[in-house]
């Protein structure tokens, strides 16, 4: 414990005997109902976390699991327009309405609040986590088997309340081939580690383009380093996702949902591994 301890473990993140973990888990709203709690995770922004978070509640959804995506990256939120949503969550005095996707999934971001979603978030750590910590409290998610969370990249404010205040039952870590995989899984590990979450396994996005014609795997960020860095941590790699202009127009245009493929297949068993 530290020496100038406030025993306010929600600012901060020290692995001591006096840290309980469960006891700061915040309860959802009282009509909600949500079985499994899934974070994704990445080192870094722009290796494609969003991207893959939506192509996990996609394909859980599509299996006939009632799923939900929470974003949390309340300073890039991605999720309605990837999902194509453009309208906003209504409320109650006690209660906010997540927004449901075409085909039914349950969304929450702060884009939805916002009256104009290009306005900035300019809000300060706090500010930012207590959000989050809302999405969980404040919003109605109605029936949900897993629900998936879109972290803000890194390990700071934001991944420390979610792990601190929602019963997170995995972790999937999203990597690319050009990151330094082995310190940023290290990290994601070492933090999942701290907080008693298991680690479902790693995603490597972009991992390398197809020829056209010969559809060779064509690796243009180098050969990637997923398979070591997975066995030095002992977790599974739970995909390897090229880079497709289909995956890059379906988010960009709000159709993630109707991407095809079978990429996810082992991320998604073992998501439902957990029931
Ligand atoms: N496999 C892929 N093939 C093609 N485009 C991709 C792929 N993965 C992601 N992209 C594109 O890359 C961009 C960044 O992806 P995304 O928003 O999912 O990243 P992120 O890691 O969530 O970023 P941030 O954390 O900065 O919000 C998006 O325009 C997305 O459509």
């Amino acid at each position: 414990m530290s020496e100038n301890c406030s025993h306010d473990c929600g600012s901060c993140s020290a692995d001591c005997s006096s840290r309980s973990p469960q006891n700061m888990i915040e309860q959802p709203n009282k009509e909600s109902r949500i079985d499994k709690v899934i974070g994704v995770v990445s080192g870094k922004g722009g290796v494609g976390k969003s991207m893959i978070s939506s192509m996990l509640a996609v394909n859980l959804q599509r299996k006939g699991h009632h799923t939900a995506i929470m974003d949390a990256d309340v300073t890039g939120p991605s999720i309605p327009k990837a999902f194509g949503i453009t309208e906003h969550a209504i409320g109650t005095d006690t209660v906010i309405y997540p927004v449901e996707s075409k085909t039914g999934i349950q969304t929450m971001s702060v884009n939805l609040l916002l009256e104009d979603s290009n306005d900035p978030v300019i809000w300060r750590g706090p500010v930012i986590a207590g959000t989050v910590k809302q999405f969980w409290t404040d919003v109605l998610w109605k029936d949900v088997d897993y629900m998936i969370v879109d972290m803000p990249p890194g390990t700071g404010d934001v991944p420390l309340t979610v792990f601190q205040s929602l019963p997170v039952d995995g972790i999937v870590i999203v990597t690319s081939p050009q990151e330094l995989v082995s310190m940023i899984v290290g990290k994601a590990v070492r933090m999942a580690q701290m907080m008693n979450i298991p680690i479902l396994g790693i995603i490597e996005n972009m991992s390398y383009v197809e020829c056209p014609d010969c559809g060779k795997q064509i690796h243009i960020f180098g050969e990637s380093h997923v398979d070591e860095v997975a066995k030095q941590y002992n977790l599974p790699v739970l995909g390897r996702i090229p880079m497709t202009a289909e995956i890059a127009a379906a988010s960009d245009a709000g159709n993630v949902e109707e991407l095809q493929g079978n990429w996810f297949d082992d991320a998604v068993a073992a998501i439902e591994k957990l029931s």
